[in-house]
């Protein structure tokens, strides 16, 4: 008997950067001669144990080393689309980080269009429809974000949108306000991270201050009722990774996540893998684990899937046809 093919979804919170697998982290190594500071696979996978956001971003950005021209870029893109569409993926929203490339002197082109060259036809090759996000690391300054959104406008980038992502805490959204007003007047979509280690008061500011339309992450509105009542009145979308939660100990076990509590409570919360290379899985296995654990209900499944198609910004015509692909 054939397997039961995976619910489809919209995945809304992946950095394409997050999907570097070990496996692939040597074999680009081996191809640039890059000599790496890990003698084997398993040395690398022991350093995969975090404290907190930081130490996973310190290995993340590391780990980029390894990837040098467009066709790195392309090969990561390709290898995440494959696995994501196992995982019934029908529709990915992908962040990346240029100024992660270009600190390192890999050129906007080259981390740009190698990623996009994928995107182009990821529909036809994968059966998963793209946008890209161009994200801006928060520990930087807004001028730096400033000058790599504006290289990004004069090359004419494929991108959807905006994100913000990178060390939180010390970092208010508040901080990239002219970023943020920069790209709404370019007609860009903006989201923003908020609200994973840092307080309810960032998602209220990147709301209220940034205009962002989607809050990824989000879990600490849990700590604020009044937020929590006017993001299920204005049925803001909150880019929900449990397993990510847990690695970076946000949440201290799978069983404590506040994801059954978003549910009851009427938030517009999705799934999603964040940095499956890192956190223990890709969406489907988010969601095993959550069944396992927590009990999710298929019910709640379903519900989790159709909010991930109504948050994205897919056209409606995609979204009527990812829709009515669940129902079915
Ligand atoms: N979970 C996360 N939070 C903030 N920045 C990130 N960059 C990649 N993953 C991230
Ligand atoms: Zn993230």
């Amino acid at each position: 008997m054939a397997a039961a093919s995976p619910m489809p979804l919209a995945e809304l919170h992946l950095h394409i950067e997050g999907t570097l697998e070990p496996e692939l982290i040597f074999a680009l190594a081996e191809r640039n001669g890059i000599e790496l500071p890990y003698a084997n696979l398993d040395e690398l996978r022991s350093r995969y144990e975090f404290t907190d956001l930081q130490s996973f971003l310190d290995l993340y950005y590391a780990n980029m080393a390894v990837l040098r021209t467009e066709q790195d870029f392309a090969d990561m893109t390709r290898a995440y689309l494959a696995r994501a569409a196992a995982a019934g993926v029908r529709h990915a929203e992908i962040m990346m980080d240029p100024q992660a490339h270009l600190s390192r002197g890999v050129s906007l082109e080259t981390c740009v269009n190698g990623v996009a060259s994928v995107l182009a036809t990821s529909e036809e090759e994968f059966g998963v429809s793209t946008l890209l996000i161009a994200a801006f690391l928060r520990d930087l300054s807004e001028d730096s974000a400033l000058e790599v959104l504006e290289g990004l406008l004069a090359m004419n980038a494929p991108i959807a949108g905006i994100g913000l992502d990178s060390a939180e805490v010390g970092n208010p959204p508040s901080k990239f306000t002219r970023l943020f007003a920069r790209a709404g007047e370019a007609g860009l979509r903006k989201i923003a991270h908020a609200g994973e280690e840092g307080p309810p008061s960032y998602i209220v500011e990147a709301l209220d201050v940034l205009a962002v339309e989607r809050i990824d992450h989000g879990i600490r509105c849990m700590e604020d009722p009044e937020l929590v009542e006017r993001l299920v009145n204005d049925r803001v979308p909150l880019t929900v990774c449990p397993l990510s939660n847990v690695r970076l100990r946000a949440v201290d076990m799978l069983a404590a996540h506040p994801l059954p509590a978003m549910l009851a409570a009427g938030l517009n919360v999705s799934v999603n893998s964040d940095d499956p290379a890192y956190f223990g899985g890709y969406v489907d296995s988010n969601f095993a684990q959550l069944e396992s654990v927590l009990g999710l209900s298929e019910f709640d499944r379903v519900r989790l899937a159709a909010n991930s198609i109504r948050s994205s910004f897919a056209s409606e015509e995609r979204k009527q046809e990812l829709l009515a692909e669940l129902s079915g």
